[in-house]
């Protein structure tokens, strides 16, 4: 591991999981629709659901009912958000699957001796169920979900609490993402380097965006580390 940003080692590397990671979208729309179908409602399309991600499940949730007849009161859309977790979790990796040079660029990192870790707006029960069932839960050292926290990302107090779990300080870690919560929180973390995928969930041009870099896919991220 050579690479260093104001002569700070890059000791760990810290990943978001929907859109950087795994291509999700499909078991979250699977879900939603077995809800949207136990309350008569029309399904929603894939395309629709991409632009749903990236805020947590609750946002999810509201977004898909919003597009389907209208968000309902406060105490129906929360049982809304219960059901659609119990449908999601119990399997939400059918459908899913990791990007290309995931698995492998893991297992290089981890063997340059990087720290790995995950934070992602999914709730914890479900992340650790797709990232064990993806073959990949045994890379990292740590992992934050959207409830681990009070706040989520575009917060940084995910970010920042998975770095103490890591037992590593901003300035020695990369983030990698791929929407602009991602860069927000970790700029606001204070990571060394803030690096995007170019093929996620982004809901804005990546362009315009404050990171440090845009892959070309998940591989390069090794090249990038001189891993
Ligand atoms: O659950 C979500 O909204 C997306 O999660 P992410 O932070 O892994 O992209
Ligand atoms: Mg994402």
């Amino acid at each position: 591991m050579t690479d260093t940003v104001n002569s700070s080692p890059i000791r760990a590397v810290a990943f978001d999981l929907d859109g950087t990671l795994v291509d999700s979208v499909a078991d979250l729309m699977h879900a939603s629709n077995a809800l949207l179908a136990e309350l008569g409602r029309p399904p929603v399309d894939l395309a629709a659901v991409r632009s749903f991600v990236g805020d947590g499940a609750p946002k999810l949730v509201e977004r898909v009912l919003a597009a389907t007849g209208g968000v309902p009161a406060p105490d129906e859309a929360a049982r809304c958000v219960k059901r659609f977790l119990a449908i999601y979790e119990a399997d939400p990796s059918a459908h899913s699957t990791l990007y290309p040079g995931v698995a492998e660029t893991l297992g290089r990192l981890a063997e340059a001796g990087l720290r790995l870790g995950v934070c992602t707006n999914k709730p914890m029960a479900a992340t650790l169920r797709l990232l064990d069932d993806l073959g990949i839960a045994g890379r990292f050292a740590a992992v934050v979900g959207g409830d681990s926290y009070p706040s989520r990302k575009p917060s940084p107090e995910p970010v920042l609490g998975l770095l103490e779990r890591l037992g590593v300080a901003p300035a020695q870690t990369v983030f990698v993402g791929d929407n602009e919560h991602d860069v927000a929180a970790a700029r606001a973390a204070g990571v060394a380097r803030v690096l995007v995928v170019p093929y996620g969930y982004a809901r804005v041009p990546l362009d315009g965006l404050p990171h440090d870099g845009i892959l070309g896919g998940f591989a390069e991220l090794a090249e990038r580390l001189s891993c």
